[in-house]
């Protein structure tokens, strides 16, 4: 009723396409007060649109800031604070970055309505919608996303693990993606969000005799290694470069070869897929050394580029924007207390 009848003519005349269809709703509270939750990191929302509206009680600080759309190149821009009054409502898009800034002091209560519309999920405008955008400029320090953003501490002094949990972060998410830096070879077959914005190095080795495979794999780790003895990858720092190995054609690794353009096993390419282009290794010779020199001509960027969008595998591919290439599965922006759902993005 609250939705349907009261909301639906506001949210219609503000936002039409993602309002449109829209029957489902989540509800909660949020509560935040000194020594115990003080803020909420940012974040987007899992809806479509979000209704907040302020129950009370009485409180200073906790306002709410919001950055860019996930679209937008300045998604990590602060565009604005507002400092929520009780029984005012705010009504925002879930994709709108936003997040709780700390309480001074008080309480401060608020009902939260998330509104998702089926028929907007499954329309093209939704895909386009999700789609994250990565931006050149340096992101504004309140729009990191502690939880989200790989680069946070570049900028920001990492959380304490208290600091964290007051300010609702999901650091399971946190210490998976540390773990995964920590390792110097990945598994391509469930490649990190990272391979859309760092550049990669992919060996295939599928179909090879497991001594063959377990020889490169080898000259691949000594390679990747040495990379990482020069990232402090304890301290959340990606690697410049990241290493995946494909041993089985399951899960990413033919999508991967086809935006790489590699058919034979062993290959070997340099994904940028931010840049839409690729680097393939034209040598027979698989020697550690060899790998070595190709993957410290790219860093000096001697190696010519070829375009990734040159052989896309598949026809649908290629007629979506060139972010569409994204091997994101997930909506890494989107948070608590729903988990990250599937993207319009392609793949995994
Ligand atoms: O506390 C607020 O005003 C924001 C809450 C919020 O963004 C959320 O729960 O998703
Ligand atoms: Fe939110």
């Amino acid at each position: 009723m609250l939705q349907q009848e009261y909301l639906m003519p506001l949210m219609a005349s503000l936002y039409r396409t993602e309002s449109d269809g829209c029957e489902d709703h989540h509800c909660f509270i949020v509560r935040y007060k000194a020594g115990e939750d003080v803020g909420l990191d940012m974040h987007e929302d899992d809806s479509d649109i979000t209704l907040n509206a302020c129950l009370g009680k009485e409180f200073t600080g906790a306002t709410l800031t919001f950055c860019g759309l996930v679209t937008d190149e300045k998604h990590r821009k602060m565009q604005y604070t507002y400092a929520h009054e009780k029984g005012r409502a705010v009504i925002h898009l879930g994709r709108h970055r936003h997040g709780a800034d700390d309480i001074e002091s008080g309480e401060r209560i608020n009902f939260i309505l998330w509104s998702t519309s089926e028929k907007y999920r499954a329309s093209e405008a939704y895909k386009l919608h999700r789609l994250r955008s990565s931006a050149a400029d340096p992101p504004d320090p309140i729009c990191l996303s502690y939880t989200h953003d790989r680069d946070y501490t570049k900028y920001r002094p990492k959380l304490s693990k208290a600091e964290a949990l007051s300010r609702g972060v999901m650091l399971e998410a946190v210490e998976r993606r540390l773990d995964m830096y920590q390792r110097p070879v990945l598994d391509l077959s469930r490649p990190i969000e990272e391979i859309n914005s760092v550049p990669s190095v992919c060996l295939f080795l599928e179909g090879l005799p497991p001594y063959r495979q377990h020889q490169l794999f080898q000259n691949l780790m000594e390679m990747a290694k040495e990379v990482h003895a020069s990232v402090d990858t304890a301290e959340g720092q990606v690697p410049p470069i990241i290493f995946f190995v494909a041993l089985q054609p399951s899960g990413a690794v033919p999508q991967v070869r086809a935006l790489g353009g590699v058919t034979s096993s062993p290959a070997l390419v340099i994904l940028d897929v931010d840049g839409e282009k690729k680097y393939r290794f034209n040598s027979e010779d698989f020697d550690t050394a060899v790998m070595q020199s190709f993957v410290t001509s790219f860093r000096e960027g001697k190696l010519q580029a070829e375009p990734i969008s040159s052989e896309a595998p598949e026809p649908a591919k290629q007629t979506q924007p060139p972010e569409a290439q994204s091997l994101s599965s997930g909506t890494p922006g989107s948070q608590s207390p729903a988990e990250a759902r599937g993207s319009g993005c392609t793949l995994l």
